[in-house]
């Protein structure tokens, strides 16, 4: 009990998330509690507009909370710099990029950021770290390419390069196989499987790719229209929580191999 206490990197409590402005407030998705642990890989899985990216940019400080309160590390998000932020937590986002035009190298580079001095010197560890990165990816023979040369699939791979260049505990990635064939859908989320085994890193990311997620993640968090549920894959199936996820009249869900089928 205790050691699962110790190795909690993100959690929270009582969280309500949306948005406001001066005259409302809407609330997308309250009483959300759950507790991520080092070393897992997490999906974050739900109908479309139901809150996942709002969770996502709420978890990484990018727009406020409602109410409720979010710990990375024990210590309150509220209360940690966006500097310390940046070395405990890495962001790959899916918008394109508006630095193409750098080499794969510059842009894995960039990871280093949090850590060099003002005019971004590279120190030796941080080439070290970078190295690491590119060769854990498997994407070292890509390095003097430009950005606007690789196709979807290379250019999530270099993103999360970068984002293992910036060496944090958590890596969070908004919908890292949109765009990708299934091939490539696969290969990216097994990747991100691996490298939690590899580095003890936590990665949570979001997904339209349930089947897939219920493979391979640790947990998951499955948000639904009345609450948000966070549990190992097996248990969330025998809950027939993923069942209850989207209407009835198309898709259901088979239990046995834990994948959705079009009703005939
Ligand atoms: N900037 C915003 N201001 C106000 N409401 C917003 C804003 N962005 C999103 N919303 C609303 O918040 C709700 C949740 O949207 P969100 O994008 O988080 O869902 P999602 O689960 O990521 O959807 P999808 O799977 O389609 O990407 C939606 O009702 C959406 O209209």
């Amino acid at each position: 009990m205790i050691e699962k206490k110790i190795n909690i990197i993100l959690q929270t409590e009582q969280l309500s998330i949306g948005y406001k402005t001066k005259k409302a407030e809407t609330v997308v998705a309250s009483n959300i509690n759950f507790e991520l642990h080092k070393g897992q890989l997490i999906g974050l899985v739900g109908a479309n507009g139901i809150g996942k990216s709002t969770l996502l940019r709420t978890l990484i400080k990018v727009q406020p909370e409602l109410s409720g309160s979010i710990k990375l590390n024990g210590i309150a998000l509220e209360s940690t710099s966006n500097l310390d932020l940046a070395k405990q937590l890495s962001i790959v986002l899916t918008e394109p990029l508006t630095s193409k035009n750098l080499s794969v190298y510059e842009l894995v580079a960039l990871g280093r950021h949090p850590y060099t001095n003002w005019i971004g010197n590279l120190a030796q560890v941080d080439t070290d770290i970078i190295n690491n990165a590119l060769e854990l990816i498997n994407i070292n023979d890509l390095k003097d390419k430009r950005c606007y040369e690789l196709s979807d699939g290379q250019l999530q791979k270099v993103m999360i390069a970068r984002a293992l260049a910036q060496d944090t505990d958590i890596i969070v990635l908004d919908e890292p196989t949109t765009h990708l064939d299934m091939y490539h859908k696969a290969y990216i989320l097994k990747l991100l499987q691996k490298l939690t085994k590899d580095t003890h890193k936590t990665i949570l990311f979001s997904s339209h790719e349930i089947d897939l997620a219920i493979q391979l993640c640790d947990t998951m968090i499955v948000m639904r229209k009345d609450d948000v549920v966070c549990d190992q894959p097996c248990n969330l199936i025998s809950e027939g929580v993923f069942e209850s996820l989207f209407p009835k009249d198309l898709i259901s869900f088979d239990d046995t191999t834990g994948s959705f089928r079009i009703k005939k």
